[in-house]
Parts: C-alpha cells; sequence; structure tokens
C-alpha cells in the first residue's frame, strides 16, 4: 500500500461515518498556496488509506513533519478535549500509556496550557501500567510523574495509580474494582452500549508489533469481553508483568489518540489503518482492533511513521 503522505499539520484526513465517502479537510491555514496544493492531493490520498482501513464512525489521521508539531497539535487537542469535558461533565478523566507517548505531553505544561487548562477537573488514569514499584525506572507513573504530573497542579487525589504493593493479578483487580467505583459515583462516565467505563480521553503509544497499552498480537488478553482491567505476565516487550485495560474499555472511550513516530512504527501503523489485502495479520494486530463504538480515534503520525511502503516480499515485514 502506498505511504500516507505527510501533510502540513494544518491539513488533515476526516471520516464522518462508515456510510459517508471520506471527507478530507484542509482548516484556513497560513501554508503557503503550492503547499496548500500538494496537501490537497496528499491529504486525499491519506484520507484514501484511513477510508481502507474500513474505520468505522469517526476517525481522523493527522501527519506531521516533526514531532515537534505533532506535540503542539496534541497539546491543542488535549487541552479542547479538556474545555470540552469539563462544560460537559465537570470533568476531564485520561487514560495514558507508557513510552514516548508521555513525552509529547510535555507542550500541555506550557503557555498557554499551563495556564489555561482546568487542571484541578482532571483525573488520570493508565491504560496499562508495568508491575514494578512506583519509583522503578520501568514504571509508566513514574514516567508520567517526572515528565508531567509533577509540572502541572492535578490534585494528587485524582491521579490513580495501581497499588505497587501486590501482585499483577491483584493489582488488575483492585485497578478495575476503584475504577467501577469512581463509575458509581459517575467521576468516571458509562458506555451506553454496555457497562464499561467511557473515559473521555484514551491516550495509546503503538510498538513495531502493533500493540497498544499492553495488548500484544494474538494474546488471549485480546479476547476479554467481561474484565475492565487484565493482567499478563508473558509482555515480548520487557517487563513481563503488566496491568492492562481490555478492548472493550478502550473501544468505550469517548475520544482516542494513538500516537505513532519513527520509521520503525511505519509498518504497524500501516496495517492497523489500512489493513493489507496481503497480509492477513493486519485484522489481528491490536491497533487494528481500536475502533471505538461511539467515539473518535485520531492517529498522530510524523512523517516517519507515515512512510511504510507496500512490503515487497513477506520476509520483510515486522513480527506482527
Ligand atoms: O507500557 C508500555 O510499554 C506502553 O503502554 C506501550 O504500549 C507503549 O505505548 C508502546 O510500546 C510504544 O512505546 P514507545 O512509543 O516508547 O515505542
Amino acid at each position: 500500500f502506498p505511504p500516507i503522505p505527510t501533510a502540513s499539520p494544518t491539513v488533515r484526513a476526516t471520516r464522518e461515518s462508515s456510510s459517508s465517502p471520506l471527507s478530507s479537510s484542509s482548516s484556513a491555514s497560513s501554508s503557503s498556496p503550492t503547499r496548500r496544493g500538494n496537501c490537497h492531493a496528499e491529504v486525499r490520498q491519506a484520507a484514501e488509506m484511513a477510508a481502507s482501513g474500513e474505520f468505522k464512525n469517526k476517525s481522523e489521521l493527522r501527519v506531521f513533519e516533526s514531532t515537534d508539531e505533532l506535540a503542539t497539535d496534541l497539546a491543542e487537542y488535549i487541552s479542547q478535549l479538556s474545555e470540552n469535558s469539563v462544560k460537559e461533565s465537570g470533568c476531564f478523566t485520561i487514560a495514558l500509556s507508557g513510552g514516548s507517548v508521555i513525552s509529547f505531553m510535555g507542550k500541555l505544561c506550557e503557555a498557554p496550557y499551563s495556564k489555561t487548562v482546568d487542571w484541578t477537573k482532571w483525573y488520570v488514569f493508565w491504560a496499562d501500567e508495568r508491575a514494578v514499584a512506583k519509583n522503578h525506572v520501568d514504571s509508566n507513573y513514574k514516567l508520567t510523574k517526572d515528565a508531567f504530573l509533577s509540572k502541572v497542579s492535578i490534585l494528587n487525589s485524582h491521579v490513580f495509580s495501581i497499588n505497587d504493593h501486590v501482585t499483577v493479578e491483584d493489582a488488575a483487580g483492585e485497578y478495575e474494582f476503584a475504577i467501577r467505583q469512581l463509575v458509581k459515583i459517575r467521576t468516571v462516565g458509562v458506555s451506553e452500549r454496555n457497562d464499561c467505563p467511557r473515559f473521555d480521553l484514551i491516550l495509546l503509544g503503538i510498538g513495531p508489533d502493533g500493540h497498544v497499552a499492553s495488548l500484544f498480537p494474538h494474546h488471549p488478553a485480546l479476547e476479554l469481553k467481561e474484565e475492565w482491567v487484565t493482567y499478563i505476565t508473558d509482555s515480548p516487550k520487557p517487563p513481563p508483568e503488566r496491568i492492562t485495560f481490555t478492548l472493550p474499555v478502550i473501544n468505550s472511550a469517548s475520544n482516542v489518540v494513538i500516537v505513532a513516530t519513527g520509521e520503525e512504527k511505519a509498518m504497524a501503523a500501516n496495517l492497523a489503518i489500512a489493513g493489507s489485502k496481503e497480509n492477513s495479520d493486519s485484522s489481528s494486530l491490536p491497533a487494528r482492533m481500536v475502533q471505538p463504538t461511539d467515539g473518535k480515534l485520531v492517529w498522530f503520525l510524523d512523517s516517519a511513521a507515515a512512510s511504510a511502503r507496500e512490503v515487497s516480499n513477506g520476509g520483510s515485514e515486522n513480527a506482527m
């Protein structure tokens, strides 16, 4: 499949619903006419890519020339979601992943967001967490605290991390119980379709194998329908023991963002977005299973992650 072209950050491909033709929009931008002209063609191609992914509901593909542009647009997007959620429900519930995606939250710690976001209304969760001490270098809590939480005025009582003094199985059970209590008192919304928690935003990275959160290809955790939080002890990405949201919870969110940067994510991102008739594995790619039922999925890619070329021979495919 052709590469997803790089468009200017103000130009993006959107898909309103599985029935309507894919519309591509370019907001009034300062980009030069030639740039805008090129971008339209690129966005149309990107939009066709997104369409071929049989995206359900509302999905959007944003491709940026640099990670700095990506981080700037992501900060604006999250701050808008926060403002809308606080207006609608009085709070903003966000679940984070680990890895480099946290580094792209940094712009939110700077002006204007540091002063304009109502941080006291934020409730922070983790879509997945490693079963290590919270001060361990592998802890997503530590990563998030050092890079983000320590720089904004989110209330400690609104930060829900796992219990790092129990087994990974108990940590998963306790985390699910805590979220169930918050759904009961409506701090966390609930899906109208099922009893799943409906987070305002779930922010995901993606692995080269197409994993999201700690849901890895062909893992039984992908089949779970009732559990909200599960645990694994055999993560192909170290450390082995992790808790993770299940797909029903991820797909019940109002908004999901998947951030993919760098060449090593290009194949997984393209398989997840565009699928591939040649590669039947693409349907079992966890990132491709992220299709919010009544929510919006937005992909944030840099040009490197949007650059995968059609695999000319099976052997060169990443381990999916
Ligand atoms: O705890 C984890 O390991 C993450 O939640 C995981 O899903 C991560 O987001 C991806 O592996 C991408 O990580 P990088 O962006 O660092 O490659």
